[in-house]
């Protein structure tokens, strides 16, 4: 099957006063049709960098390198013209805060049309239409009457699903969700991470799904690459990762995780300064100050990926499979 999307060796450094920050380095990882790809780690890892790199967002000062394939086609050299066609037409994205991303003063069915209108050129009828039907996909009961409402009149779980339906109105091969429940209680969160998993099945469009939750990982994705530092530390089947977490760093996320009904354990704080400059990297491991099986030559030597299991671990001393 073709992949959906393929990011090879991309890296971003954001320059800061003369001084280079490397936010994503070297990170390679496909989707297929159907997929669902979680990056997962704490803030400030790089996880909104690559949403931002792979849609072209990011400011003037971030410096790119790699490629990044979205169904065949190279988006970073488009020119902006280009990118309207790539972007809500191949690439749709959903974002954690709902109701500040959609327009106070313009109904949500309009909302939903402007964006059909945009990528699909519907006259105006016809999206009026297509809009209810995309507001009745995402599960909003009513939709005709819904349609009419304000963003401030809808629940923030049902503004997430109207953010849905106009992400989904340019019918994307691949949704990129960056932290799409974070903003929303437990029960909500639920019913909105199987709206997800519907859509995947019946579109069969690639998802990547960016959390620092490992709870919603679980719930929702059928691989997941876990970042530190800019780079992936850990990749493989959900399953797989949450049975046999090789690198420390994963160890120690999903010991950060609440259990449910159980205390929640101490929590990993953020991370800040990564890597100094693009032209020095790391010559380390970036985990090495806070792993708890850090050996001299991880202060010496940088790992590299290397395959365990169906996925890989960029660890010199990982844990064994059991
Ligand atoms: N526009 C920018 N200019 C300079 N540095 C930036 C910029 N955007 C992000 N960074 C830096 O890049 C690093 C990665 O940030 P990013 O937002 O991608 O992390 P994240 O894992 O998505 O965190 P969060 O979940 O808090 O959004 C951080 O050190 C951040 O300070």
């Amino acid at each position: 099957m073709s992949e959906t999307l393929t990011v090879s060796e991309l890296s971003v450094a954001f320059r800061r006063g003369g001084r280079g920050t490397c936010a994503v380095d070297g990170l390679s990882f496909a989707i297929a049709p159907g997929e669902v790809l979680a990056l997962v780690g704490e803030s400030g890892c790089g996880k909104s960098t690559v949403a931002k790199a792979i849609l072209r967002l990011l400011p003037r000062t971030a410096q790119t390198g790699g490629s990044i394939v979205v169904e065949g086609r190279e988006v970073t050299g488009l020119s902006e013209r280009e990118l309207t066609q790539v972007r809500g037409r191949k690439v749709g994205i959903v974002f954690q805060e709902p109701i500040s991303s959609l327009n106070p003063v313009v109904s949500v069915g309009r909302q939903v049309e402007e964006s059909l209108r945009r990528h699909r050129r519907m006259r105006r009828r016809e999206a009026g239409a297509a809009a209810v039907a995309l507001l009745e996909e995402v599960g909003i009961a009513d939709p005709e009457r819904r349609a009419r409402e304000f963003p401030h009149q809808l629940s923030g779980g049902m503004c997430q699903r109207v953010m849905i339906a106009i992400a989904l109105a340019g019918d994307p091969r691949v949704l990129v969700a960056d932290e799409p429940t974070t903003a929303l209680d437990a029960t909500v969160q639920a019913t909105i991470l199987e709206l997800l998993r519907d859509l995947v099945a019946r579109r069969g469009m690639g998802l990547l799904l960016i959390t620092h939750d490992l709870g919603v990982v679980a719930d929702l994705a059928d691989r997941a690459i876990v970042m530190y530092a800019g780079r992936a530390v850990e990749e493989g089947d959900v399953t797989e990762l949450f049975a046999r977490p090789r690198h420390p760093y994963t160890r120690a996320l999903l010991a950060a995780t609440p259990t449910p009904g159980g205390a929640t354990r101490a929590r990993l704080t953020e991370i800040d300064g990564i890597v100094p400059s693009l032209a020095e990297p790391a010559t380390s491991c970036s985990f090495a100050e806070r792993c708890t099986r850090v050996r001299a030559d991880c202060h010496r030597k940088r790992p590299e990926p290397a395959r365990a299991g169906r996925g890989s671990v960029t660890c010199l001393h990982p844990w064994e499979g059991s």
